[in-house]
């Protein structure tokens, strides 16, 4: 301002007397930067030299710095109104502001609890931290700090997500990456952030998202407090529960059968025999032996009639109707998720199992279960089966190290939690086949398993599709399906999907064997590289191992 100006001029030497100073005065110069050529005009033209016209100014200027500043309606009062007016519209058209894009037109729905945030970066930090999140590796706010720019705007808080920077998505990236693109960035920086459960001074909730474990309706509950939460009334859906004076916000995830159709043409066609011929060399696929596979039918027929899934088998582990989720999203250096595959029995669970596996036997196998019976001379221990002791099969049974086990003919079968973590140790996709009684038993944070529930297709489509189809039973080795064999399919699906369907992270609807091989390919991908929602349990017990 004017006092930081004329502290820069040092006071002329004869300071009373301007007619006589016409010697070189150093504030000359910078008074003649600082002035507009007009200003001296106007001076000139009443008759001075240049210099005297300057030491004019320079003693204005300091009379003027010793005036207080006073309110100017008094002055303002003497002025015409148009005068004021004009003066008001030149000020309110100027834009003081930056700029800032315009919102797209097209938000979508899914993204109803973001924020766009944008702050200017004048050569200052942002005064906030950032990190990844062990488990999701979502890139958060780790930190604001206090008298700092992000403080200041009250817009950003630890603990929320960061999803875009300028429009550049940051999924996927590393916090260096991030902050890298922010130190680039000049003047205003637009963030598209999720806001987090730490949330700032102004927010007094924290956000919970909360999984339908029942079929639940509000109407028909005179107890509610919020008939919003009809919203999340859908078995198995995803919502967000606020307790604050909304009590409960929707944040609906259609995440259960959301997988787009992908043709693919390249499938082989059904190969029935436990080795196959790879590139080079001869694989084994264990786990599809008909005794295994009787066995665990007997099991899942077993536990039906005697009506095992009881009401609280069927909701969280808890018993609770709501079961906590967080989103999830697998690193690189993370093992695998366990992929179950359910269906009823005859739908082709087992077919579709057996050609991912032989697409990529090097990235998908199967669990080698564990038998009682004898090894016969043409078998090998830990390919076929591990062949055990009634007592080591027991004590891995109340152990509970079995995800599934039953008898047929005398033997006990059974595939246990460490054959399943021998595949996933070795880095590899283990894909099994579960009845759905035992996914409550697979679903632990060492495991985390995607379920896919196999489904048929309604019974005229599959009288044509399974034309040629066989069912083994226990009599026939291979035997075609009758219409009461594709009507019980079809039952039992309802009831499974009705039990069950809130374990189930993903449906295929098995018509054609091709569609629904490469529709499995693809949610197998998805299942392992994108975010899905898992139980909250799962991930904070990681975080505490
Ligand atoms: N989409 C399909 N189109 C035609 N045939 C199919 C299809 N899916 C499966 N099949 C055939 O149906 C028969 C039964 O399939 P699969 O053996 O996989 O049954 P499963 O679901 O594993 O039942 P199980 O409980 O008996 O083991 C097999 O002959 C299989 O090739």
């Amino acid at each position: 301002g004017l006092t930081g100006l004329l502290g820069l001029i040092p006071p002329p030497a004869s300071h009373t007397s301007h007619s006589t100073a016409c010697k070189p005065w150093p504030g000359l110069s910078l008074l003649l930067q600082t002035f507009q050529p007009e200003t001296l005009i106007v001076t000139l033209s009443i008759g001075h030299s240049p210099t005297v016209a300057l030491l004019q100014v320079y003693d204005c200027l300091q009379e003027f710095k010793e005036k207080k500043l006073v309110p100017a309606t008094t002055h303002a009062q003497t002025l015409s109104y148009e005068a004021l007016l004009s003066a008001h519209d030149t000020v309110a058209q100027k834009d003081f502001e930056p700029l800032l894009p315009p919102l797209p037109d097209n938000i979508p729905d899914s993204e109803e609890a973001m924020r766009i945030v944008c702050l200017v970066k004048n050569q200052q930090p942002l005064g906030a931290t950032i990190k990844r999140h062990e488990m999701t590796g979502d890139i958060l706010v780790a930190r604001v700090i206090h008298g700092g720019l992000a403080e200041r705007s009250g817009l950003l808080y630890a603990g929320d997500k960061l999803v875009e920077v300028n429009g550049v998505s940051v999924e996927g990236l590393d916090p260096e990456q991030v902050i890298h693109i922010l130190a680039m960035s000049r003047g205003t920086i637009r963030f598209k952030v999720v806001p987090g459960s730490l949330m700032g001074p102004f927010c007094t909730y924290c956000q919970v998202y909360v999984r339908a474990m029942t079929e639940y309706w509000p109407q028909e509950d005179p107890t509610i407090p919020c008939m919003d939460a009809r919203k999340i009334s859908d078995l198995g859906t995803c919502a967000g529960l606020i307790p604050s004076n909304h009590l409960l916000k929707r944040k609906q995830r259609e995440f259960w059968w959301s997988q787009p159709y992908q043709p693919h043409t390249h499938l082989k066609s059904i190969i029935y025999k436990e080795e196959f011929v790879g590139c080079d060399q001869k694989f084994f696929i264990a786990g599809f032996r008909r005794s295994m596979r009787l066995c665990r039918r007997k099991s899942h027929l077993r536990q039906q009639h005697a009506g095992v899934c009881s009401a609280s088998g069927c909701l969280s582990a808890s018993g609770a109707p709501y079961e906590e989720v967080v989103r999830y999203q697998r690193r690189r250096s993370d093992k695998h998720r366990l992929i179950v595959l359910v269906g009823p029995s005859g739908v082709g669970v087992n077919e579709l199992r057996r050609q991912l596996i032989e697409r990529n036997p090097s990235h998908f196998q199967s669990a080698v279960p564990h038998t009682t019976r004898s090894k016969k001379s043409y078998e090998m221990d830990g390919r076929e089966y591990h062949y055990v002791s009634k007592e080591t099969f027991e004590s891995l049974m109340y152990g509970h190290r079995m995800l599934e086990y039953g008898e047929y003919k005398g033997h006990l079968y059974g595939t246990s939690v460490d054959a399943v973590q021998a595949v996933l140790d070795e880095g590899k996709i283990c894909v099994m086949d579960l009845e759905p009684q035992g996914i409550q038993i697979a679903r632990t944070h060492e495991l985390k398993p995607y379920v896919i529930f196999i489904k048929p297709s309604n019974i005229s489509c599959m009288k044509q599709s399974r034309k040629n189809a066989k069912i083994i039973t226990d009599y026939f080795v291979d035997m075609k399906f009758k219409d009461e064999d594709l009507q019980e399919m079809e039952d039992l699906a309802q009831k499974m999907e009705t039990q069950f369907g809130q374990f189930f992270d993903h449906v295929i609807v098995n018509d054609n064997l091709q569609d629904a091989c490469a529709q499995l390919l693809s949610a197998v991908q998805k299942a392992q590289e994108e975010p899905q929602w898992v139980p909250a349990t799962w991930v904070s017990s990681d975080t505490e191992s």
